[in-house]
C-alpha cells in the first residue's frame, strides 16, 4: 500500500519542518576544524543610530526589538556583504533551562540562548518584504548568550519585557544601541542559510560571532517569564523557541579568523 510520509509538524508553528527541496537551511552545527579561513573576509563594519529604536514587540514567537528602517541610519557593511543591509529588528531564541536554547551550535555545544540581528538589503531590493525571498536578500547577526556575568545593556531591555509579557503586546523603547550586544572580539564564521522560522526562505548570509557574551540568571529567567499565549488564554511559557539542527548540505562555513 502506499502511504504518505507527513512532514513532521513544528510543535511551535504547526507548519512542516523542512523545506521541501530545501538545500541551505539553518541552524547548523558549526564544526570548528571543518571551517575554511577566508582571509579575503573584510571586518564587519557596525553603525547603528540608537535613536532609530522604535519598540519591543512579543509576536507569540519571540521578542523583537523593532527599529526604524525607513533611511540607512543603522547599518551594518563589509564582512561577507557585497552591499550594506540595513538594521529592522532583533530578538532572541532561548531554552526552558540553561542546558540549550541556541539555534547554532558550536561543535554540538548549544549555549542558553541566541541573538539574532536581522538586516535586510535595502540597496538592491525596495521593501523587506521582498528582500526575505532572495538569496542576498538579508544578514542576520548571530551572537551566543553564555550564563556569566551580568549584562549593564542587556538589563535595560529585562526591565521592559514585564509590559510585553503576553503575545501581540507592545511596549516603546526609543534610543537602545544594539552595539552593546555585540562582544568586541570580531572573530565570526559566515554561510548561506535561511530564515530558522516560517517562512523558512533560503534568504540570509548568516554571521556568528566566534565571542559569547555573558549574561547572567535573572536575565535569562527574565526571558523565560514571557508568554507565547495572549492575555486570558491559558498560560504557555516562552521557552525553547529554538529550531532544530538542519542538514549542512553542500555548504562550508568561512572563518574570519585562523
Ligand atoms: N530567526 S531568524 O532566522 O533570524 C528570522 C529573521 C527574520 C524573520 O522575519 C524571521 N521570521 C519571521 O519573522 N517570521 C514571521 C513571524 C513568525 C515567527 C515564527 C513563526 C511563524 N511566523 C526569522
Ligand atoms: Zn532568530
Amino acid at each position: 500500500c502506499s502511504y504518505r510520509l507527513r512532514d513532521a509538524l513544528h510543535p511551535l508553528w504547526q507548519s512542516p519542518l523542512t523545506i521541501p527541496g530545501g538545500t541551505r537551511q539553518s541552524p547548523i552545527n558549526i564544526q570548528w576544524r571543518d571551517s575554511v579561513y577566508d582571509p579575503f573576509l573584510k571586518p564587519l563594519k557596525i553603525s547603528y543610530d540608537p535613536t532609530t529604536c522604535l519598540h519591543i514587540w512579543n509576536n507569540g514567537y519571540s521578542f523583537l526589538v523593532e527599529f526604524d528602517d525607513s533611511t540607512d541610519r543603522s547599518i551594518i557593511v563589509g564582512g561577507p556583504l557585497e552591499n550594506q543591509y540595513r538594521l529592522k529588528q532583533f530578538h532572541f531564541h532561548w531554552g526552558a533551562i540553561n542546558e540549550w536554547g541556541s539555534e547554532h551550535t558550536v561543535d554540538s555545544k548549544f549555549y542558553p540562548a541566541e541573538l539574532h540581528l536581522v538586516h535586510w538589503n535595502a540597496v538592491v531590493y525596495p521593501t523587506f518584504e521582498e528582500a526575505v525571498m532572495e538569496g542576498n536578500g538579508l544578514a542576520v547577526i548571530g551572537v551566543f548568550l553564555k550564563l556569566g556575568a551580568h549584562h549593564e545593556g542587556l538589563q535595560t531591555l529585562v526591565d521592559a519585557l514585564p509590559a510585553v509579557k503576553h503575545k501581540d503586546t507592545v511596549v516603546e523603547f526609543d534610543v537602545f544601541d544594539p552595539s552593546c550586544l555585540i562582544p568586541s572580539c570580531p572573530d565570526y564564521w559566515t554561510y548561506a542559510g535561511s530564515l530558522t522560522t516560517p517562512p523558512l526562505t533560503e534568504s540570509v548570509t548568516w554571521i556568528i560571532k566566534k565571542q559569547p557574551i555573558e549574561v547572567d540568571e535573572n536575565q535569562l529567567e527574565a526571558f523565560r517569564m514571557l508568554l507565547f499565549t495572549s492575555d486570558g488564554e491559558e498560560e504557555k511559557r516562552m521557552v525553547d523557541n529554538f529550531r532544530p539542527l538542519q542538514p549542512l548540505m553542500n555548504r562550508t562555513v568561512r572563518s574570519s579568523f585562523q
